[in-house]
């Protein structure tokens, strides 16, 4: 149903969540669909979807809050989630599926930007080069020899962890270095030249960087625990771009304290929006507010993707990038 002074010719788009990538959308792409937007309305959250969103065939949503039986049960008509995220913990597949819900997502529009913030905060940690920033401003002074002495990239054993789109785009930038490259996944995969261990112990072991580029599974929750630190070892760094709660954050923090590890570059968190304040005052940790993404050209790009993806749907057509769980 259209709300008050709104269009009722153009399909009806429910729109969840903070709408950041919602207002480039509204944006690059007017008068497409006739949007739903409850952060508008007085009315509480069920109330506005049983008010309103009866007959709403299209949810848009990014990648938080979950999207819970709770608000599914007000959405009798749904038939079209699509996420404007990579990652896709926030959706029950079993329970969609059982709804009859398809389910479009990012697919690749993100993994240039993400494997760039991967490369870096590797560089970053390396180099040591918002450390050196810190120590420039704070002493006021350009050079000082008591700086500690920075790591070398090129060459490095870089072990990447899920190499999916966007750890193929890691993979494909520290080739550019000269690291050598090797990966963890569920499977070999038979077209790349790239080392294989079927396991992260073997990966760690055998390397001096992991870069976390899975998403958040059952099988991947805590991946990254205290073991596979020890086995990476005292220089070793860890870089995450996936999802936080893949490594054991708790541990990471005593290992990086206890100098078991060497550095992190982290953009993702085991618990989000909160980030452990011991993280601030440790000067071989990098930090990123969770925005590997977050560049005009991605959000233009995934605006594009999900109109095309509701375009596709509403015109009885294939999904542009639909996930299959
Ligand atoms: O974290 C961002 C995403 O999943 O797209």
């Amino acid at each position: 149903m259209a709300m008050e002074g709104e269009s009722k010719e153009l399909p009806e788009v429910l729109v969840l969540g903070p709408p950041w990538v919602f207002s480039t959308l509204e944006s690059q792409f007017p008068n497409k669909f006739h949007y739903l937007k409850p952060w508008l309305s007085q009315l509480p959250l069920h109330q506005f979807l049983t008010s309103y969103a009866q007959s709403t065939q299209a949810l848009l949503i990014p990648v938080s809050p979950p999207l819970n039986s709770p608000i599914l049960d007000c959405l009798p008509s749904l038939k079209l989630v699509v996420t404007v995220s990579a990652g896709v913990e926030h959706l029950n597949f079993a329970e969609l599926r059982g709804r009859g819900i398809a389910v479009a997502y990012a697919g690749n529009v993100f993994s240039e930007d993400v494997a760039d913030m991967a490369v870096g905060l590797l560089i970053d940690v390396l180099r040591k080069v918002s450390a050196g920033d810190r120590f420039v401003k704070q002493r006021l002074q350009p050079i000082k020899p008591d700086f500690p002495l920075r790591s070398k990239l090129s060459g490095k054993q870089i072990g990447i962890v899920g190499l999916g789109k966007i750890g193929s785009e890691v993979a494909k930038r520290l080739e550019g270095f000269g690291c050598r490259i090797s990966y963890n996944s569920r499977t070999k995969k038979p077209l790349v030249s790239y080392s294989y261990y079927s396991n992260v112990h073997e990966l760690a072991t055998n390397c001096e960087v992991l870069i976390i580029c899975c998403g958040l599974t059952e099988e991947t929750h805590h991946m990254i625990n205290r073991e596979v630190m020890l086995e990476l070892g005292k220089d070793g760094v860890i870089i995450n771009i996936g999802r936080g709660a893949v490594i054991d954050e708790k541990e990471m923090i005593r290992c990086l304290i206890e100098g078991e590890i060497g550095g992190a570059g982290l953009d993702v968190f085991e618990f989000e929006p909160e980030i452990p304040k011991q993280l601030f005052t440790l000067d071989n940790v990098v930090l990123s507010p969770h925005t590997a993404v977050t560049t005009h050209e991605s959000f233009v790009g995934i605006a594009k993707l999900a109109v095309e993806n509701l375009e596709a749907f509403f015109s009885n057509k294939p999904l542009l990038s639909p996930y299959v769980a």
